[in-house]
């Protein structure tokens, strides 16, 4: 029999997930595991509780969106040995799921696939110093994150994003940054950037394009191009509203690397994970390779 913690955030996604909490934990069960049920009671709670108690159990389960995904990893990447996480993905977005093979389709199928699918060693972002799961963005999107309040992104789930984004297109104003890695320097003006190790971001599957290893010690940088026409713009509108970057194809850069450095003219206010990443003028960013181990359902 498996001891198993189970982390839940019952802020995350819509309500009726948490109806079918008692059918997640009872599938956990069938799998010869005996579960112990947390209800996280804060923000930041997730991780705190993988810290104060996973080493009294065999496994951590965590059900929530992709801000309590990234608590529970940075958490998890406290301690010495970081125990191993399955993920019962029940958030808006859901982005960092899409890397996972998890049959997505149905709560017991994932409760099941979170105790008994195949562990995977992926590498963890640094920003700053500070940890971060799978993106750390500026620009267009990232102010929408921050200006969409969590009540209205439940009900509303993406629409609420896009709706945002497309009335905000024509104020979007580029960030001048200088961007260094490797030997490399790029200097001009982009709307929007992110350094990320992941197949999804913002409900974008293939974005960023090139479906990246999430275990090479390589995270991706993607900048994208100021909007400069009418053409341009409809592009953008077509991209958001039909959720296919590829349509952005002429307005992207994107190259991968192990370290980054990102300087901006003025502070500019970054998203880790799709929280609030503070203002910085400076970022260095770097992939921390094998960091953890997340269950995959294949
Ligand atoms: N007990 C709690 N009270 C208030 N907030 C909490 C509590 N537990 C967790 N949170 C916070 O809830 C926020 C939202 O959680 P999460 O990101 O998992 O869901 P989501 O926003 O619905 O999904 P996604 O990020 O996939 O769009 C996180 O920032 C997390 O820190």
């Amino acid at each position: 029999m498996k001891h198993v913690l189970f982390i839940y955030n019952r802020h995350a996604g819509k309500n009726k997930t948490w109806a079918n909490l008692s059918d997640m934990i009872n599938t956990m069960t069938e799998q010869d595991c005996l579960i112990t049920a947390y209800p996280t009671q804060y923000r930041g709670d997730a991780g705190d509780a993988i810290v104060r108690w996973s080493s009294a159990f065999d496994q951590i389960v965590v059900a929530g969106g992709d801000g309590t995904l990234s608590e529970a990893i940075a958490g998890a990447t406290r301690l010495p040995e970081p125990p191993v996480i399955g993920y019962i993905p029940v958030g808006t977005t859901n982005d960092f799921s899409k890397n996972l093979d998890l049959p997505l389709d149905k709560l017991t199928e994932l409760a099941a696939t979170a105790v008994t699918g195949v562990p995977h060693t992926h590498d963890l972002g640094r920003f700053n110093g500070r940890s971060f799961l799978y993106v750390a963005a500026f620009g267009a999107f990232t102010e929408i994150a921050y200006s969409t309040p969590q009540k209205a992104k439940n009900l509303l789930g993406y629409n609420a994003y896009i709706l945002e984004v497309v009335k905000n297109l024509a104020s979007i104003k580029p960030y001048h940054i200088k961007v260094e890695w490797e030997d490399q320097v790029l200097e001009g003006d982009y709307l929007y950037g992110m350094v990320s190790n992941t197949t999804s971001v913002g409900r974008f599957r293939n974005f960023p394009p090139g479906n990246p290893d999430l275990s090479d010690g390589l995270l991706e940088v993607t900048l994208i191009s100021p909007i400069r026409d009418v053409k341009d713009m409809e592009e953008f509108s077509r991209a958001l509203l039909m959720t296919d970057p590829s349509i952005l194809n002429s307005m992207m850069t994107t190259f991968s690397t192990a370290k980054v450095k990102i300087t901006a003219a003025a502070e500019l206010l970054w998203t880790l994970d799709g929280e609030a990443g503070g203002a910085h003028q400076t970022v260095e960013i770097e992939a921390i390779p094998h960091a953890y181990t997340i269950i995959h359902g294949k």
